[in-house]
């Protein structure tokens, strides 16, 4: 288990190049800054590539693109792929039908190293039947692990669904992330901050991104956990200041201590 990528990212201090959605843009960079990453949210096509030039990660969030912006989305995702960095997916509210028909043709074209969506997303990748609820995982019975697999295998990627546990598979290794927190679940944003930490985890991975996606959910949700087990309501807006400051500061020891064996 490699808890030291934490602290990698704190030396390396990695650019994180990011298409984020407007609504969660600042939960995205203040949470990429806390981690000790270095977030950029350019939005100009004529910047992309000197842009993409100084970033050692690259996330792409489709929550509230327009469709002007897709021929900008695809460029992004070409140079990523020509220089080697790696690229993550949040496939947001995808089981939507216009939505699911952009993000497959972006699949069709780009290859994005990890994919990183909620259960709902994740079983409309997987064409497995599910009832997805807009950006929420909405509700089903098909087994997790599985969905997860066949949609890393299908897109040759790292894929995490996440949730009350978060299930990573590489097509052929296959891990869980059973810490966190419901509160992950009343602030906007968790999953767009879970989809750029994977980004910037990849980043100091040296290039093993199985291991990435691991670290980036077990502390992140682990930094969550803590947190929560702090706070004596269920309060969002101070989850979410708690959060940030948490992951400025938590180090690898208090995330060894929090986690189990089984881990
Ligand atoms: N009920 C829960 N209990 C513990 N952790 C959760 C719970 N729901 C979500 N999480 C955590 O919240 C983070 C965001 O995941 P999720 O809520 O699935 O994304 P999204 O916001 O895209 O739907 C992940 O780290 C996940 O582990
Ligand atoms: C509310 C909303 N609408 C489109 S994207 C978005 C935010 C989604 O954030 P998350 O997937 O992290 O909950
Ligand atoms: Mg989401």
């Amino acid at each position: 288990m490699q808890l030291e990528l934490l602290d990698r990212i704190r030396s390396e201090n990695p650019v994180i190049f990011n298409i984020s959605n407007y609504i969660t843009v600042q939960d995205v960079a203040n949470g990429l800054n806390s981690i000790g990453a270095s977030p950029i949210m350019p939005s100009a096509i004529e910047e992309a590539s000197e842009m993409l030039q100084i970033s050692s990660g690259a996330a792409i969030n489709m929550g509230s693109f327009r469709s002007n912006e897709l021929p900008y989305i695809e460029k992004v995702g070409q140079l990523a792929n020509d220089l080697n960095i790696p690229l993550v997916l949040d496939p947001v509210a995808v089981a939507m039908p216009y939505r699911q028909k952009v993000v497959t043709n972006l699949l069709d074209h780009i290859h994005f190293d990890f994919i990183r969506g909620n259960a709902g997303e994740i079983a409309a990748l997987a064409g497995i039947k599910w009832q997805a609820k807009g950006i929420d995982a909405g509700d089903g019975s098909a087994d997790l692990a599985e969905v997860a697999k066949k949609v890393a295998q299908r897109y040759n990627c790292t894929v995490v669904l996440s949730g009350p546990t978060d299930y990573i598979s590489d097509g052929t290794h296959d891990t869980t992330v059973t810490h966190g927190t419901p509160l992950f679940q009343i602030h906007v944003g968790s999953g767009d901050m879970l989809s750029s930490f994977i980004a910037a985890f990849a980043a100091v991975s040296k290039n093993n991104y199985f291991e990435a996606a691991r670290m980036a959910c077990l502390i992140f949700a682990t930094t969550g956990e803590i947190v929560a087990n702090e706070l004596v309501d269920e309060k969002p807006g101070s989850f979410i200041v708690a959060l940030l400051d948490k992951l400025h500061l938590v180090t690898t020891k208090e995330i060894a201590d929090q986690i189990t064996m089984e881990d």
